[in-house]
């Protein structure tokens, strides 16, 4: 009898989208991701920068109007094609770039509808978190224009509008607060080891 492979897990078919709000820690759970098991990572937010410079300068120099247009394209084409040259992409520790993709976006993405109907084709990771823990990182931050002029008002604001949309894209949610990142990162690579499509 002839015997087939093993069939992948669900998950690792279709690309892993990280949401959630600002500071979380989506980047960091990615290249760690990258870093402890292999898979491929890339941060949205970079590849718009290293293809249309600093956010900073796009919110200033253009709007944020623009910015959410770039956003758009650049997560639709990455979830389209997952072919980039290597400088986009975060190899893992051994130096191999290849694994499923494991694709991190800014906290605004996900309301967008384009960037939402893209999301409904991957497997969506949402970091749940809370002012307490996220207050260190992006108090003093002058690089996230969303939070000017006050960034912890901006942070809870931004959340409370945004939490039903990720909570409604959410195939897996995981709270972050009080937990290190390779705990939340073995965590994560556990579920979509055994994540089952509609299950
Ligand atoms: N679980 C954690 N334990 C300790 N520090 C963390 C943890 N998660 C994130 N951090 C710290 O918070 C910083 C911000 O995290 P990160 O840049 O990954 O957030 P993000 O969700 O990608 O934010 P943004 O929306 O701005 O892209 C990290 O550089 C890291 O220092
Ligand atoms: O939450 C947001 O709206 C943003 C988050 C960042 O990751 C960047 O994508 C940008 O600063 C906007
Ligand atoms: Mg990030």
């Amino acid at each position: 009898m002839r015997r087939h492979p093993p069939a992948p897990p669900a998950a690792l078919l279709k690309p892993v989208v990280i949401i959630g709000p600002m500071a979380a820690g989506k980047s960091f759970l990615g290249m760690w991701m990258a870093d402890l098991f292999g898979y491929t990572f890339i941060d949205a937010d970079q590849v718009i920068v290293s293809r249309h410079g600093s956010i900073q300068e796009i919110f200033i120099e253009q709007g944020e109007e623009r910015f959410r247009e770039l956003e758009r394209q650049t997560i639709c084409d990455l979830l389209g094609e997952h072919r980039l040259p290597p400088h986009d992409v975060h190899a893992n520790a051994a130096g191999a770039d290849s694994g499923a993709l494991i694709l991190s976006v800014g906290g605004g993405a996900p309301m967008n509808p384009a960037v939402a109907h893209a999301l409904a084709q991957t497997v969506v990771v949402y970091l749940q978190t809370d002012l307490d823990t996220v207050l260190p990182r992006i108090s003093g931050s002058f690089t996230r224009p969303m939070l000017r002029p006050d960034p912890r008002r901006r942070w809870s604001e931004l959340y409370e509008q945004r939490r039903p949309t990720f909570e409604r894209l959410a195939d897996i949610t995981l709270d972050v607060p009080g937990r290190p990142i390779h705990d939340i990162a073995i965590e994560l690579n556990n579920r979509l080891l055994h994540w089952e499509e509609n299950a």
